[in-house]
């Protein structure tokens, strides 16, 4: 009996596979646990709930004056206006994808870009995490806007897909590829993408330019319990397994504003600096690499 057939709670697969390996374990646990108002606020004013960040300018006239009783408010929308912004411009580096079409979203956290791939489309959505929380979230959601015949979130290793060799259109990494080995990683996609299809990542890498990963990309390896690779790594691993990039965007400018914006907000973390400044330093870039699978 294979995972998708068991009985489901909330849609998903009662069945919980064990951790590939202890690490997995700790990122399991993170995810169950997490349940930071900076996600679930944002998630709340529209239902498309994100963990990744944000880019594009700020709109200070929707903010409007922060005397204002309704600021904190307005600057919730706006931070999550930007996350949508983000997901929006992965998106648009898939290509042209049919209703036809199966994408696959690694690392999918609470499902939102997965909501937003198939209300472009019309397509299939196969979501996936660790977090048995969060695959539950996703398929409520997906329930809720009754969409749920076409997009999906099952609790897998991305490592070790059941989707089978060749069969996926297009498929993303949107701020999770920091929690694997990245040779390991494309070897997956480039298995279950069709020759033609498209890979899309958005993440944080530490500026070989730089020389080592500096203070602040330590910091923000503990705070997440994550490791953050080096563009060059990106670069290298996908070259190795068949991704050839046919866009590789520096969006670091372009987060920035997201960055200083959320500093002034209620709804800090304790991180922003040294997202801040390692940006400023040019020791961290926020990259979108698309790539086709040849
Ligand atoms: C920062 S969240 C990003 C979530 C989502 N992509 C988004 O943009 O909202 C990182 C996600 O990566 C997932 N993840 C980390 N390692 C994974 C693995 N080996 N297999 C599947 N998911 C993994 C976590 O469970 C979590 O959902
Ligand atoms: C760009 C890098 C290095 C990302 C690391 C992965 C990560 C934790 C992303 C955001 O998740 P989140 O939305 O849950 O984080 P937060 O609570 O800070 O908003
Ligand atoms: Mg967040």
């Amino acid at each position: 009996m294979t995972n998708t057939e068991l009985p489901t709670v909330n849609g998903t697969s009662a069945f919980v596979p064990a951790p590939a390996t202890p690490y997995q374990g700790d990122i399991a646990r993170y995810w169950n646990a997490e349940a930071r108002p900076v996600n679930l606020r944002l998630g709340d004013v529209d239902g498309l709930y994100h963990h990744h960040y944000g880019i594009g300018a700020v709109d200070h006239a929707a903010l409007g004056d922060v005397e204002d009783s309704e600021y904190e408010k307005k600057l919730i929308s706006e931070l999550h206006r930007l996350e949508s912004a983000q997901a929006e411009v992965l998106l648009d580096h898939l290509g042209p994808i049919s209703p036809e079409d199966t994408l696959v979203d690694a690392g999918c956290g609470r499902g939102g870009s997965s909501v937003m791939a198939h209300q472009r489309f019309g397509c299939k959505v196969e979501g996936v995490t660790l977090s048995s929380t969060q695959a539950e979230f996703g398929n409520r959601r997906a329930k809720e806007l009754e969409i749920d015949s076409h997009v999906r979130a099952q609790v897998c290793n991305m490592l070790d897909t059941p989707f089978e060799k060749g069969s996926i259109a297009g498929s993303w990494n949107n701020e999770s590829s920091m929690y694997v080995d990245l040779d390991d990683l494309f070897a997956e996609h480039s298995r279950f993408l069709k020759v033609g299809g498209r890979y899309v990542t958005i993440t944080g890498c530490w500026n070989p330019k730089y020389g080592q990963p500096s203070k602040w990309v330590s910091q923000i390896n503990a705070h997440f319990e994550c490791n953050i690779h080096s563009r060059r790594e990106y670069l290298k691993a996908m070259a190795d397994n068949r991704l050839v990039p046919q866009a590789v965007i520096d969006l670091t400018p372009d987060t920035l504003p997201y960055w200083e914006l959320r500093a002034t907000s209620s709804l800090v973390t304790g991180i922003e600096e040294a997202f801040i400044e390692s940006y400023k330093d040019g020791s961290f870039q926020y990259v979108l690499i698309a790539a086709d699978r040849v």
